[in-house]
């Protein structure tokens, strides 16, 4: 500023003068300085403005397609190339049975197994995931990663998303749905209720209001889950059992969507069949669950909290190998007939079934911590309580013989040798220091 130079040349100012003056120097700058203010908040905007237009162009990576939908979510799916993905990864291979199958929640646990057995056996298969951070999502990564390798092309989106279902339907005449994506966990039901009602009811519906539409209608294997069982105490648990006592809101969520499957079957001809699962374990496992995170805490040397029933009661569940739920899953899907009806209308009656499939042998929680002991070749710091009132059940113990008969169904793999995979999987995959098993 030169308000210096202008005064310079000046006489000394008398002192009236001189108040005068630095009255007109005071405003000269106020002037000034409200000029800068407006000139740098001119540039700030515009900067931004130029920022968010380049993260924008980068985004979407080159001119945007008009076919493509770019969702708040940060979801984009649709255009040309992405419609050539998908018919391509659900193109069954010439010499199979020419199943054509949507698997959702294609980058979970038994999603990526169920999705990578039906490919190596030549069925078309298109995953569908939406990568949820319930449990580390670069773990899922590496699911879609050997997917991708595969040859199964995973969609990232939401089964909520009714448009994106349709859109799929309209690009590939699925024969099959193997509906896998859920809000798992029993315990992370009193944290986050919503996300069960989200994904286990109304994404649920969504889908097979969608199902119910199309034309062919596709069959339906599903995932309930062992936990309808709730309090019941006749064991093992057959089909026949009750299932009106469910003791978390995950429970109450499945046993809901048996509901759901009665009513599209019995309204809208599709064929559907349920799957009660027995905590499932193996290699690719879910974080959130004890025999994942037990490994994690004993190689941490961290307390591992081991529940036991009130009276000093065992707990335990009837763990079963990843391996032998996914025959019983590649199985349900063989066996499964047609849906009946066509574009919304039923046009006669469609199989409704509901199968347990477990390992028929309950082990102790406590047992389970002593093999992993064993192959980790560590000692637990074990923690002993009171099985908390959260949705945990005391006991699970499957009867197979309807799985057995129908789908042929023989589990043969015990807790120690799946184990053994599991932590052989575990070891390699967090080996590189790289990967946090959180
Ligand atoms: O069959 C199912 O339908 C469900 O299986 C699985 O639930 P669960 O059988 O409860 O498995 P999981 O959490 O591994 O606890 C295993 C055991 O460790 C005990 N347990 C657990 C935590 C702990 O801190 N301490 C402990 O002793 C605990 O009391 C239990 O006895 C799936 O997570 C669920 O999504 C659903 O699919």
């Amino acid at each position: 500023m030169k308000v210096k130079s202008h005064l310079v040349n000046e006489s000394p100012p008398s002192p009236g003068k001189f108040k005068m003056e630095k009255s007109y120097v005071h405003r000269f700058r106020s002037r000034a300085t409200l000029g800068k203010l407006t000139l740098w908040s001119i540039l700030s905007v515009a900067l931004i403005l130029l920022v968010f237009l380049w993260s924008q162009s980068l985004r979407h990576s080159g001119p945007l397609d008009p076919a493509r939908r770019y969702l708040t979510n940060g979801y984009a799916w649709g255009g040309s190339s992405w419609e050539k993905r998908v018919r391509s990864s659900a193109r069954p291979r010439p010499d199979s049975g020419m199943m054509t199958v949507l698997v959702t929640g294609a980058a979970g646990f038994v999603g990526t197994h169920v999705s990578s057995a039906l490919k190596r056996r030549g069925d078309g298969v298109l995953g569908l995931d939406n990568f949820n951070n319930y449990y580390d999502p670069s773990l899922k990564r590496a699911r879609q990663a050997l997917l991708e390798r595969a040859g199964v092309f995973v969609v990232e989106g939401d089964i909520n998303d009714e448009a994106l279902l349709r859109k799929l339907f309209e690009v590939v005449a699925f024969t099959h749905v193997m509906h896998l994506a859920a809000q798992a966990g029993v315990r992370y039901a009193m944290e986050n209720p919503g996300s069960y009602v989200h994904s286990n009811i109304a994404g649920f519906v969504t889908l097979l209001e969608v199902c119910k539409s199309v034309n062919p209608q596709p069959s339906i294997v599903w995932a309930s889950s062992s936990s309808v069982y709730g309090l019941n105490t006749k064991v093992p648990f057959s089909e026949e059992d009750r299932t009106d006592q469910p003791a978390s809101l995950y429970a109450a969520t499945k046993k809901a969507g048996e509901e759901i499957a009665h009513t599209y079957n019995h309204i809208y001809g599709l064929s559907l069949t349920g799957l009660r699962f027995f905590t499932v374990y193996g290699p690719w496992g879910r974080p959130d669950m004890a025999y994942f995170f037990f490994t994690r805490d004993i190689l941490k040397g961290k307390a591992i909290p081991i529940f036991e029933a009130m009276n000093g009661g065992t707990v335990a569940r009837d763990f079963t190998y990843i391996d032998d739920i996914v025959k019983g899953c590649v199985a349900a899907l063989d066996t499964s007939e047609k849906s009946t009806g066509s574009s919304g209308k039923k046009r006669g009656p469609a199989q409704l079934r509901v199968f347990n499939l477990g390992n028929t042998s309950p082990v102790p929680v406590a047992d389970l911590v002593r093999i992993l002991e064993r192959l980790l070749k560590v000692k637990a710091n074990k923690k002993v309580m009171t099985l908390p009132r959260n949705g945990d059940v005391q006991f699970t113990h499957a009867n197979v013989s309807y799985a057995q008969r129908e789908l042929g169904y023989q589990p043969t793999t015990d807790l120690q040798t799946g184990l053994k995979k599991f932590v052989w999987w575990y070891l390699r995959f967090y080996a590189s220091g790289k990967k946090s098993a959180g």
